[in-house]
């Protein structure tokens, strides 16, 4: 099993006032090994080698004391030349080693896009076996891998489920659909044992019932064959739930839940090893915050590893982090903040509200490519968008905050069993959903963020697959075109230059007032 780094200058000890004149001469060396382990990838084998080292000098019985008798001091002598060999042997073999592996680790980073910041990051894995191999992972979660027909790790699985089961903090931003579920949701099942009798051990948090109830099944189905006891927050739970009498391992919730339990339930923190913020850019926004932090606070485990993850990690957003978290390593797939290169990406011009109207009209009539995303700015704009497309013989459902639980349970459902061909959303869905195989999305209302942009999209795309996204766009859009387009164009997507010559916005969010959507003339709309 991986160590920590300090275990491979553990079990050197010498007598430094006797060995003085050695120690001078070796002090390079201890220098240069130190230099190497900061880099080194916690070579699971270095780290083996030093400990039956340390085994055997150990066995090598109480230290011979100076000036007991000339032979004894003759003896002493020779020992020592040859504990002198041995240890230049050791250490030229763990410093091979460990050369070997950060060299590994860099073939492996570069070859998937891995970047990194930290240090002593451990090497990334080359496959799901090899997590058994060095990690001891037990068979059933690679059996689980499998069957769900995971056969080889994504970037952000290689690199970060190393970082986590070694116990380091972490950020990490990979692109949307690219596995970070169960980047984060391995090493938590790895590490901890199931059915603790003694609280909540781990706690993901997600900006939405939607993305919470995802992720929980998500945990089951790779928990499964095991008795982790993984619960979502719901609303009674929240109000009412006893947690002290309720067994749970794993739990997944919105912040404001969570938050509502910590003051109406017995929910206790304390003991939690993992926190997981997913979305983390968006759990850090106005409004989330304050929960965020009185979670923080009441996971008052000292060991605790918290990490962020998300396709978007604003500086800002690291920056408060950094400042609670500890030695964190920092993991970026690919170009940080960028949208899948699996999406096709295209701008249409709309010139008004009625030209969108038109404009996805002409789109279903010419190819309905199901299933499709339509993305609009409001609830009352989606309900209105619903009202047109519910005429035009096309199976569309809306999803928005107004709808209690179970109509959004449903609205999902729906779309994802296919009985939905077109899903008219708010950003309620924009962000972690998992909708399998959706073919296009179509912004039909211009996001209000580069960030927003991408999430949305990015509900395409996913796990290998390609994708398509329209952007509708009308005159009082276009100052906000460059923001969309440099995304485009950093994700491989052509782009007018005109739009790229466009003045820089300082204004990043775009939420401008629009007209009704309705094909009726204004004055039978109102
Ligand atoms: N190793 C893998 N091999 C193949 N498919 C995978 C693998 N890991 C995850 N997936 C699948 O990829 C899809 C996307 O995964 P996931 O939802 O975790 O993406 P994400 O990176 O969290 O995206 P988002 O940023 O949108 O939240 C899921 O359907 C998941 O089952």
């Amino acid at each position: 099993m991986e160590k920590p780094p300090s275990v491979l200058f553990a079990g050197l000890r010498f007598n430094k006032k006797r060995f003085s004149d050695d120690i001078a001469r070796f002090k390079p060396k201890e220098e240069e090994e130190a230099a190497v382990a900061f880099q080194a990838s916690d070579p699971p084998e270095v780290t083996a080698t030093k400990k039956s080292k340390k085994r055997k000098r150990k066995d090598e019985g109480p230290e011979i004391v100076e000036g007991f008798s000339v032979f004894k001091s003759k003896r002493k002598a020779r020992e020592v030349v040859e504990d002198e060999e041995a240890v230049e042997d050791g250490e030229r073999e763990q410093r091979k080693e460990a050369e070997k592996q950060i060299e590994k680790a860099a073939i492996l980073r570069k070859k998937f896009g891995i970047h990194i910041s930290g240090l002593n990051v451990p090497c990334p894995i080359e496959s799901f076996p090899e997590l058994s191999s060095r990690y001891d992972c037990k068979s059933y979660l690679l059996r689980n891998l499998l069957e769900r027909g995971f056969k080889e790790p994504t970037p952000i699985q290689r690199q970060a489920i190393p970082v986590l089961f070694s116990g380091r903090e972490c950020f990490a931003c990979a692109p949307t659909g690219s596995g970070k579920t169960l980047a984060f949701l391995c090493p938590i099942l790895m590490k901890l044992k199931p059915g603790s009798k003694d609280g909540i051990k781990a706690v993901i948090l997600c900006p939405t019932r939607e993305l919470a109830a995802q992720t929980t099944r998500e945990c089951k189905k790779l928990a499964k064959r095991r008795k982790f006891y993984i619960k979502v927050m719901t609303k009674e739970l929240s109000r009412c739930g006893n947690f002290e009498k309720i067994p749970c391992d794993i739990l997944v919730s919105t912040p404001l839940r969570i938050e509502v339990a910590m003051r109406k339930s017995k929910l206790d923190l304390s003991r939690v090893e993992y926190l997981i913020l997913d979305e983390a850019d968006k759990l850090f926004e106005l409004g989330f915050v304050e929960q965020i932090d009185s979670v923080v606070k009441a996971c008052s485990n000292p060991s605790i590893v918290r990490s962020l993850f998300s396709a978007t990690l604003p500086e800002s957003v690291e920056d408060l982090a950094r400042s609670i978290m500890h030695d964190a390593v920092r993991v970026i797939i690919g170009k940080k903040n960028s949208a899948s290169e699996l999406i096709k990406q295209k701008l249409v011009f709309v010139g008004s509200e009625k030209g969108k109207l038109l404009a996805i009209r002409q789109s279903f009539a010419e190819s309905l490519n199901p299933p499709i995303l339509v993305f609009v700015q409001s609830k009352e704009r989606a309900k209105e968008l619903y009202k047109e497309l519910a005429f035009d013989d096309i199976k569309a459902d809306v999803i928005h905050a107004d709808l209690n639980q179970l109509q959004r349970e449903n609205a999902v459902d729906n779309f994802r069993a296919g009985r939905t061909w077109v899903l008219i959303a708010t950003d309620v869905v924009a962000r972690g959903m998992d909708f399998k195989g959706v073919n296009c999305v179509i912004n039909y209302d211009f996001p209000d963020s580069a960030s927003a942009y991408i999430h949305r999209i990015g509900r395409c795309g996913r796990a290998g697959r390609s994708g398509e996204a329209i952007t509708f766009y009308t005159e009082e859009d276009k100052p906000f075109l460059r923001n969309i387009a440099n995304v485009m164009e950093a994700s491989g997507c052509k782009v007018p230059s005109w739009i790229l010559d466009l003045r820089k916005l300082r204004k990043k969010k775009h939420r401008p007032h629009r007209d009704s959507i309705s094909t009726l003339p204004e004055d039978d709309a109102e």
